[in-house]
């Protein structure tokens, strides 16, 4: 009893290491030292990641460093990475918003901390444990908004890119300024960026470290919708609204329809398609397919 007990928390703990290893980028093959950029990192504190997770399904992220614009401090970007792997446990889960807290999105790294690890070798580091994280973000089965009030600067406008939509207040911008900082994007945000507004249009707002108003964002397809409100309680009700029109529906049926698209993104076609069919087989004779089928609903 106990020898099988042992043997099933080795098998999910193997299993759980593996599906991180699949969905992570990095690893000592590539010359990433995880551990020793968590120990650089935990030098640095300051501000939070917050977490909530809604009964409907929705997750709240907050990014919450507000004395300095919701920078990313060291320990803000380890403990966006433990955020993460919740969301990746948590198996009710619909639909993320990432949002700013004190009326504002994010102002990438904080300064204070990349300048204490100017070392290429720990510069390095924090890009492929940034771009680990981000990694493990965009792919989770969950549908995710960036909710942009105030600035998304530098590694914010990155993280935004993480998020499969952008919805913004009036007044809100995003802005790569990374040239202006002597970098280019590094949290991964410039391939995803080309993904969503194609090459030309991220060129040129890369090299011209261009803002980004709401309404240059609906035309570049960057951003879904400009929300009515510009304050932080009335635009989280009205990106919660939004989000639930997809979120809507069994759990499974949502998480995959996110995992569809997700291996459509990313893989070639013919892998994509064995991966549909694998998904396929997750909802096939389902409780929500059995039900339907049942009640045979029309799609008028
Ligand atoms: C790959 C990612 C990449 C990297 O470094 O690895 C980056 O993220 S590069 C981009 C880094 N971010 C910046 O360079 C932002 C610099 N800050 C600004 O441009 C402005 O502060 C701005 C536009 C975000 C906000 O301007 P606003 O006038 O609204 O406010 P303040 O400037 O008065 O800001 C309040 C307070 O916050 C401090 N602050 C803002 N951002 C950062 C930051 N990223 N790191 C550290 N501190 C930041 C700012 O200095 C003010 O503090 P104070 O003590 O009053 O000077």
């Amino acid at each position: 009893m106990a020898v099988s007990l042992c043997k099933k928390i080795f098998q999910t703990a193997k299993k759980r290491i593996i599906q991180q290893r699949r969905v992570s980028l990095y690893n000592v093959a590539h010359g990433y030292e995880e551990e020793l950029i968590k120990k650089k990192l935990q030098q640095f504190a300051g501000g939070s990641i917050n977490l909530s997770k809604e009964d409907n399904g929705i997750g709240i992220l907050t990014v919450n460093n507000p004395q300095l614009m919701n920078a990313f401090t060291g320990t803000m970007m380890l403990e966006l990475q433990e955020k993460v792997a919740e969301l990746e446990n948590w198996k009710d889960g619909k639909g993320l918003i990432i949002c700013g807290a004190g009326n504002t999105f994010c102002s990438g790294s904080d300064l204070n901390t990349v300048k204490a690890i100017p070392n290429s070798q720990d510069g390095m580091n924090m890009c492929m444990f940034m771009q680990n994280t981000l990694t493990r973000l965009m792919r989770l089965p969950l549908i995710s908004v960036a909710l942009i009030q105030g600035k998304a600067i530098g590694g914010g406008a990155e993280l935004t890119t993480a998020c499969d939509f952008r919805l913004m207040t009036p007044g809100s911008e995003i802005r790569f300024v990374h040239k202006h900082m002597g970098l280019v994007p590094g949290w991964g945000g410039g391939a995803r960026l080309v993904r969503i507004v194609g090459s030309g249009a991220a060129l040129r707002l890369l090299s011209g470290a261009l803002k980004v108003d709401p309404e240059r964002a609906l035309h570049l397809g960057l951003s879904e919708e400009t929300l009515l409100s510009p304050e932080e309680s009335g635009s989280l009700e009205e990106a919660r609204a939004w989000l639930s029109q997809y979120t809507e529906g069994p759990a499974s049926v949502i998480r995959a329809a996110k995992q569809v698209v997700t291996a459509g993104r990313e893989l070639p076609l013919e892998d994509a398609l064995r991966t549909e069919k694998d998904i396929f087989g997750t909802v096939w004779g389902g409780p929500a397919n059995l039900q339907a089928l049942v009640r045979r609903p029309k799609h008028k």
